[in-house]
Protein backbone atom coordinates (compact mmCIF):
# COMPACT_ATOMS: atom_id res chain seq x y z
CA UNK A 1 0.00 0.00 0.00
CA UNK A 2 1.69 3.48 -1.19
CA UNK A 3 2.47 5.89 1.60
CA UNK A 4 2.81 9.46 0.71
CA UNK A 5 5.35 10.85 2.42
CA UNK A 6 6.34 14.19 4.03
CA UNK A 7 8.29 14.96 0.94
CA UNK A 8 4.91 14.34 -1.03
CA UNK A 9 6.50 11.45 -3.05
CA UNK A 10 4.51 7.58 -3.01
CA UNK A 11 6.79 4.79 -1.10
CA UNK A 12 5.19 1.61 -0.67
CA UNK A 13 5.94 0.73 3.02
CA UNK A 14 4.96 -3.09 2.73
CA UNK A 15 8.24 -3.68 0.76
CA UNK A 16 10.53 -5.54 2.70
CA UNK A 17 14.65 -4.70 1.24
CA UNK A 18 16.83 -7.32 1.89
CA UNK A 19 20.14 -6.30 3.07
CA UNK A 20 23.18 -8.16 3.45
CA UNK A 21 26.68 -7.39 5.78
CA UNK A 22 29.84 -9.02 3.84
CA UNK A 23 33.17 -9.01 4.40
CA UNK A 24 36.24 -10.52 5.50
CA UNK A 25 36.07 -12.86 9.06
CA UNK A 26 36.93 -10.78 12.15
CA UNK A 27 35.51 -7.21 10.84
CA UNK A 28 32.96 -6.89 12.74
CA UNK A 29 29.38 -7.77 10.82
CA UNK A 30 27.65 -9.74 13.47
CA UNK A 31 29.20 -7.17 16.40
CA UNK A 32 27.53 -4.59 13.91
CA UNK A 33 24.19 -6.00 13.66
CA UNK A 34 23.89 -6.91 17.24
CA UNK A 35 24.58 -2.97 18.08
CA UNK A 36 22.12 -1.55 15.61
CA UNK A 37 19.18 -4.51 16.56
CA UNK A 38 20.33 -4.76 20.64
CA UNK A 39 21.96 -1.38 21.15
CA UNK A 40 24.74 -3.83 22.50
CA UNK A 41 28.47 -5.03 22.38
CA UNK A 42 29.77 -8.23 23.39
CA UNK A 43 33.04 -7.44 23.58
CA UNK A 44 36.38 -10.67 23.94
CA UNK A 45 35.77 -13.79 22.42
CA UNK A 46 35.64 -13.84 18.88
CA UNK A 47 33.41 -16.71 17.56
CA UNK A 48 33.79 -16.81 13.88
CA UNK A 49 29.84 -16.98 11.91
CA UNK A 50 29.23 -20.46 10.28
CA UNK A 51 25.79 -19.90 9.44
CA UNK A 52 23.30 -17.11 7.95
CA UNK A 53 20.71 -15.61 9.66
CA UNK A 54 18.64 -12.78 9.06
CA UNK A 55 16.73 -10.21 11.90
CA UNK A 56 13.84 -7.82 10.37
CA UNK A 57 14.19 -3.98 11.68
CA UNK A 58 11.57 -1.05 10.79
CA UNK A 59 13.37 1.94 10.13
CA UNK A 60 11.72 5.65 9.44
CA UNK A 61 12.97 7.73 7.00
CA UNK A 62 10.62 11.09 5.92
CA UNK A 63 7.65 9.59 8.00
CA UNK A 64 7.70 6.41 6.29
CA UNK A 65 8.28 2.84 7.59
CA UNK A 66 11.15 1.66 5.63
CA UNK A 67 12.03 -2.44 6.27
CA UNK A 68 15.16 -4.33 6.15
CA UNK A 69 15.92 -7.84 6.42
CA UNK A 70 19.61 -8.02 7.57
CA UNK A 71 20.92 -10.86 6.68
CA UNK A 72 24.51 -11.49 8.86
CA UNK A 73 26.89 -13.68 6.85
CA UNK A 74 30.11 -16.28 7.42
CA UNK A 75 33.20 -14.09 6.38
CA UNK A 76 35.32 -17.15 6.47
CA UNK A 77 36.37 -17.86 2.95
CA UNK A 78 34.84 -21.64 3.32
CA UNK A 79 31.44 -19.94 3.29
CA UNK A 80 31.87 -17.54 0.04
CA UNK A 81 29.66 -20.00 -2.04
CA UNK A 82 27.04 -19.51 0.60
CA UNK A 83 27.11 -16.00 0.17
CA UNK A 84 27.19 -15.78 -3.57
CA UNK A 85 23.61 -17.65 -3.83
CA UNK A 86 22.37 -14.32 -0.93
CA UNK A 87 23.82 -11.86 -3.33
CA UNK A 88 20.95 -12.47 -6.26
CA UNK A 89 17.59 -10.70 -4.64
CA UNK A 90 19.34 -7.99 -2.11
CA UNK A 91 19.04 -4.55 -2.56
CA UNK A 92 21.28 -3.59 -0.33
CA UNK A 93 25.35 -4.57 0.77
CA UNK A 94 26.60 -2.85 3.59
CA UNK A 95 30.64 -4.16 2.90
CA UNK A 96 32.80 -3.98 6.04
CA UNK A 97 36.51 -4.06 6.86
CA UNK A 98 38.37 -3.31 10.09
CA UNK A 99 40.70 -0.26 10.29
CA UNK A 100 43.43 -1.73 12.21
CA UNK A 101 43.56 -4.98 9.00
CA UNK A 102 45.11 -4.24 6.05
CA UNK A 103 44.55 -7.54 4.98
CA UNK A 104 40.75 -7.13 5.38
CA UNK A 105 40.42 -3.73 3.65
CA UNK A 106 42.66 -4.64 0.71
CA UNK A 107 40.15 -7.29 0.32
CA UNK A 108 37.80 -5.14 -0.63
CA UNK A 109 38.30 -4.97 -4.01
CA UNK A 110 37.76 -8.23 -4.19
CA UNK A 111 34.44 -8.28 -2.74
CA UNK A 112 33.14 -5.38 -4.80
CA UNK A 113 34.25 -7.56 -7.80
CA UNK A 114 31.58 -10.45 -6.16
CA UNK A 115 29.51 -8.00 -5.26
CA UNK A 116 29.42 -6.83 -9.16
CA UNK A 117 29.38 -10.25 -10.34
CA UNK A 118 26.59 -11.63 -7.97
CA UNK A 119 24.37 -9.08 -7.22
CA UNK A 120 21.95 -6.85 -9.07
CA UNK A 121 23.10 -3.67 -11.27
CA UNK A 122 21.61 -1.19 -9.06
CA UNK A 123 22.17 -2.63 -5.28
CA UNK A 124 23.02 0.25 -2.80
CA UNK A 125 26.05 -0.79 -1.88
CA UNK A 126 27.89 1.05 1.58
CA UNK A 127 31.61 0.33 2.37
CA UNK A 128 32.19 0.44 6.30
CA UNK A 129 35.57 1.29 7.77
CA UNK A 130 34.73 -0.71 11.51
CA UNK A 131 36.60 -0.56 14.48
CA UNK A 132 36.85 3.17 14.72
CA UNK A 133 36.88 3.21 18.55
CA UNK A 134 40.75 1.59 17.79
CA UNK A 135 42.45 4.54 17.05
CA UNK A 136 45.86 3.56 18.74
CA UNK A 137 45.89 0.35 16.31
CA UNK A 138 44.48 2.00 13.10
CA UNK A 139 46.32 0.88 9.90
CA UNK A 140 44.11 2.00 7.16
CA UNK A 141 43.61 5.62 7.09
CA UNK A 142 40.19 7.69 6.71
CA UNK A 143 40.93 8.92 3.68
CA UNK A 144 41.87 5.51 2.26
CA UNK A 145 38.40 4.35 2.65
CA UNK A 146 36.94 7.84 1.57
CA UNK A 147 39.16 7.22 -1.98
CA UNK A 148 38.31 3.57 -2.57
CA UNK A 149 34.37 4.54 -1.72
CA UNK A 150 34.88 6.98 -4.76
CA UNK A 151 36.59 4.92 -7.31
CA UNK A 152 33.74 2.38 -6.63
CA UNK A 153 30.95 5.05 -5.86
CA UNK A 154 29.77 3.87 -2.78
CA UNK A 155 28.54 5.37 0.19
CA UNK A 156 31.29 5.62 3.31
CA UNK A 157 31.42 5.79 7.05
CA UNK A 158 33.63 4.31 9.47
CA UNK A 159 31.62 3.29 11.92
CA UNK A 160 32.72 1.47 15.20
CA UNK A 161 30.42 -1.54 16.60
CA UNK A 162 31.99 -1.02 20.46
CA UNK A 163 31.02 2.50 20.48
CA UNK A 164 27.79 2.68 18.26
CA UNK A 165 29.71 5.20 16.18
CA UNK A 166 27.70 5.97 13.17
CA UNK A 167 26.11 2.45 13.19
CA UNK A 168 22.34 3.54 13.14
CA UNK A 169 23.53 6.13 10.31
CA UNK A 170 24.74 3.43 8.24
CA UNK A 171 21.56 1.76 8.09
CA UNK A 172 19.64 4.47 8.18
CA UNK A 173 21.94 5.99 5.12
CA UNK A 174 20.76 2.43 2.92
CA UNK A 175 16.84 3.21 3.92
CA UNK A 176 17.30 6.50 2.78
CA UNK A 177 18.98 5.48 -0.70
CA UNK A 178 16.83 2.64 -0.81
CA UNK A 179 13.44 5.37 -0.71
CA UNK A 180 15.33 7.61 -3.17
CA UNK A 181 15.85 4.65 -5.53
CA UNK A 182 11.99 3.54 -5.40
CA UNK A 183 10.57 6.45 -5.87
CA UNK A 184 12.77 7.83 -7.72
CA UNK A 185 13.71 10.93 -5.59
CA UNK A 186 15.08 13.87 -7.41
CA UNK A 187 15.76 15.43 -3.96
CA UNK A 188 17.14 13.87 -0.61
CA UNK A 189 14.64 12.82 1.44
CA UNK A 190 14.74 14.13 4.97
CA UNK A 191 15.15 11.67 7.72
CA UNK A 192 15.12 11.73 11.36
CA UNK A 193 17.77 9.82 12.89
CA UNK A 194 16.37 10.30 17.02
CA UNK A 195 12.50 8.74 15.94
CA UNK A 196 14.39 5.77 14.46
CA UNK A 197 11.18 3.21 15.32
CA UNK A 198 11.84 0.61 18.27
CA UNK A 199 12.57 -2.74 16.35
CA UNK A 200 9.53 -4.58 15.21
CA UNK A 201 11.30 -7.79 15.36
CA UNK A 202 8.62 -9.67 13.37
CA UNK A 203 10.69 -12.90 13.12
CA UNK A 204 14.59 -13.58 12.75
CA UNK A 205 15.60 -16.37 11.17
CA UNK A 206 18.64 -18.71 10.61
CA UNK A 207 19.51 -21.62 8.84
CA UNK A 208 23.14 -22.30 10.28
CA UNK A 209 25.07 -25.01 8.62
CA UNK A 210 26.99 -27.64 10.28
N1 LIG B 1 37.14 -2.64 19.40
C1 LIG B 1 36.23 -3.16 18.55
N2 LIG B 1 36.12 -4.52 18.43
C2 LIG B 1 35.18 -4.97 17.54
C3 LIG B 1 34.34 -4.11 16.77
N3 LIG B 1 33.53 -4.88 15.98
C4 LIG B 1 33.86 -6.18 16.26
N4 LIG B 1 34.85 -6.23 17.20
C5 LIG B 1 35.50 -7.46 17.72
O1 LIG B 1 36.10 -8.12 16.61
C6 LIG B 1 35.92 -9.54 16.71
C7 LIG B 1 35.16 -10.05 15.47
O2 LIG B 1 33.85 -9.49 15.48
P1 LIG B 1 32.64 -10.24 14.75
O3 LIG B 1 31.48 -9.32 14.79
O4 LIG B 1 32.47 -11.61 15.31
O5 LIG B 1 33.21 -10.37 13.26
P2 LIG B 1 32.49 -10.98 11.96
O6 LIG B 1 32.75 -10.04 10.82
O7 LIG B 1 31.06 -11.28 12.27
O8 LIG B 1 33.29 -12.35 11.70
P3 LIG B 1 32.76 -13.67 10.91
O9 LIG B 1 31.47 -14.07 11.56
O10 LIG B 1 33.85 -14.70 11.05
O11 LIG B 1 32.58 -13.25 9.46
C8 LIG B 1 35.16 -9.78 18.02
O12 LIG B 1 36.10 -10.07 19.06
C9 LIG B 1 34.49 -8.44 18.29
O13 LIG B 1 34.30 -8.21 19.68
C10 LIG B 1 34.50 -2.68 16.95
O14 LIG B 1 33.84 -1.85 16.31
N5 LIG B 1 35.45 -2.28 17.84
MG1 LIG C 1 29.94 -12.97 12.31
Amino acid sequence: MDQISAAGVAYNQDLTHKTILVGDSGVGKTSLLVQFDQGKFIPGSFSATVGIGFTNKVLTVDELKVRLQIWDTAGQERFRSVTHAYYRDAQALLLLYDITSRSSFDNTRAWLTEIHEYAQDDVVIMLLGNKSDMASARVIRREEGEKLAREYGVIFLETSAKTGLNVDEAFMTVAKELVRRSVQLPIEPRFHLHDLMEPEKESSGCCGFS
